[in-house]
């Protein structure tokens, strides 16, 4: 259900209806902490049945009107890149000619342009990619099947990554296999010195999706032959050197890093293939700038010394009255970060990034989820400090949240499905059963951390102005009750 701007009334009142209602329910409903879903209220009785027949979990959330609420115009400015192809000098033509295509065989439609192309062209100031994207089923299967025409090491980051390239002009970062998916990291490995994961990539590309944000460049599994896909045709010599044999007769690799790039952490194919997350390859930085922000929430990353959040229960105060925290969606966005790292458990979120073009008012790159999903079996209370302590959250971001903890649209069911779409779920699954459901049993906390905020807020200052919700839903409201009034007509006859 894609509603475009010129939507037809009636289903916008429909729409606007089944919200309404929806809404309230999901916000009278408390956290059941033993049964761990959110009580549903009226939504029981309203006789709709959210989830279609045959539908899986994933169509049906992603075709609940929570998640398709009508989003405003995005104006010429509002793209990362210019879309038209009128003038050598805009940044779609200059990839073309950049890669020495000029119309031999893309005529600058997009319909023609390769996927990884609309990708580019497709980022805007809001998102990465838009909801029901048609280009990301292209897109996942090109970057798990297109031939691999260069593997050379990415440079920068402390572990070993690859940027591989394909026959279009395409390139994805390769992060390869270190560990089983239900192995836990050891538990007297300090957050910075964790491995990274291939599966953690994938994972939380499918999270910050199912969550609703589309601010990770899309993610996919693929097996990747060592010797034909990376050492035979690397121009990198210093990969090519690190190549051996193993004792069994796997073939291995081992790069150079500063973290883990030795004889002992070599990564080994069976005896070829290699299980790895490639991921998307955003707009060079030469089309699009980004800019790189400092966590106020960074860890110390030392074993010794306490971040100053750690040691002031005060301190949001201090990074509200800052810039760019102190305007417009900036401190909420860090917020819905924070939320995705809690419920995936990443503690390695020490920078993030935004593209410079849009300034401050736009959607933050969540790049680098490689220490993600390395425990299960407890939780990481510390991550979630922003939520803690500045109690802000997006009222939209809240409301997803409770969705996902009705039992039908419970998030580990939602992440089982999108999860088993991915080309690696015929090795195996991308998550093992303890890692969703500690996505369940984090996403209570999250939601119990949210009620705690509000009872401070309405034992200190009683009902009136809700400050820890910051209503990004209201406009919505306000938008289609305008348009209800102003065609009223013609959706009364209806
Ligand atoms: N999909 C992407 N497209 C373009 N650039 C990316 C992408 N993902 C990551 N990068 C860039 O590459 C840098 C290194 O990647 P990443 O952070 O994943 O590696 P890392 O080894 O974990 O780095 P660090 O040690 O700094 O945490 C990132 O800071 C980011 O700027
Ligand atoms: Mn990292």
């Amino acid at each position: 259900l894609i509603l475009p701007h010129s939507s037809p009334q009636p289903l916008l009142l429909i729409l606007l209806l089944f919200f309404l209602s929806l809404q309230s329910s999901l916000e009278e409903g408390p956290v059941d902490t033993h049964t761990m879903t959110v009580r549903v209220g009226k939504f029981g009785s309203m006789g709709i049945k959210p989830m279609g027949s045959g539908m899986s979990k994933l169509e049906a959330l992603f075709s609940h009107p929570l998640y398709n609420m009508p989003t405003p115009p995005i104006h010429e400015d509002d793209w990362l890149l210019k879309r038209d192809c009128s003038e050598k000098t805009d940044a779609c033509c200059m990839i073309l000619y950049d890669i020495g295509d000029d119309s031999a065989h893309w005529n600058r439609s997009s319909d023609s342009h390769p996927p990884w192309l609309r990708f580019h062209l497709g980022i805007s100031r809001w998102q990465l990619y838009p909801h029901l994207d048609p280009n990301m089923a292209p897109l996942a299967q090109q970057l798990s099947t297109h031939r691999i025409v260069s593997a050379v090491q990415k440079s920068g980051g402390t572990q070993l990554k690859l940027v591989m390239s394909f026959p279009n002009y395409g390139q994805a970062i390769l992060k390869p296999m270190k560990q089983e998916r239900d192995e836990e990291t050891n538990f007297n490995l300090y957050y910075f010195s964790d491995f990274e994961r291939h599966n953690a990539e994938i994972a939380a590309f499918h999270l910050d999706r199912v969550l609703g944000y589309r601010r990770i460049p899309p993610a996919v599994g693929r097996l990747v032959d060592v010797v034909t896909e990376i050492k035979d045709i690397t121009t990198d010599h210093k990969l090519a050197r690190t190549f051996f044999t193993s004792p069994v007769n796997n073939v291995c690799f081992y790069g150079q890093c500063s973290y883990y790039c030795s004889t002992e952490h070599a990564v080994c194919g069976r005896p070829q293939n290699l299980e790895a997350s490639l991921a998307m390859m955003l707009p060079d930085t030469s089309l699009a700038t980004r800019r790189s922000w400092r966590s106020p929430w960074k860890r110390s990353y030392s074993r010794s010394k306490l971040a100053v959040w750690e040691k002031d229960p005060d301190y949001c105060d201090t990074v509200k009255k800052t810039p760019p925290y102190n305007k417009g969606t900036r401190l909420v966005d860090l917020i819905d970060m924070t939320i995705l790292d809690f419920l995936m458990g990443n503690m390695d979120r020490h920078h993030y990034e935004t593209f410079e073009k849009f300034g401050n008012n736009t959607f933050l790159l969540h790049l680098d989820n490689g220490r993600a999903f390395g425990r299960h079996s407890t939780d990481e209370p510390s991550i979630l400090t922003p939520l803690e302590q500045c109690c802000r959250i997006r009222r939209s971001t809240l409301l997803h949240l409770r969705l996902l903890s009705l039992p039908q649209y419970r998030l580990s069911d939602v992440m089982r499905d999108s999860l088993s779409h991915d080309p690696l779920f015929s090795v195996a699954p991308l998550l093992s059963e303890l890692h969703l459901s500690a996505l369940d049993r984090r996403l209570v906390t999250v939601l119990q951390t949210v009620s705690r905020c509000q009872e401070r807020q309405r034992s200190r200052h009683g009902e009136g102005d809700d400050d820890v919700i910051y209503d990004d839903v209201t406009d919505y409201k306000t938008l289609v009750k305008h348009r209800f009034t102003k065609n009223k007509k013609k959706i009364d006859i209806k």
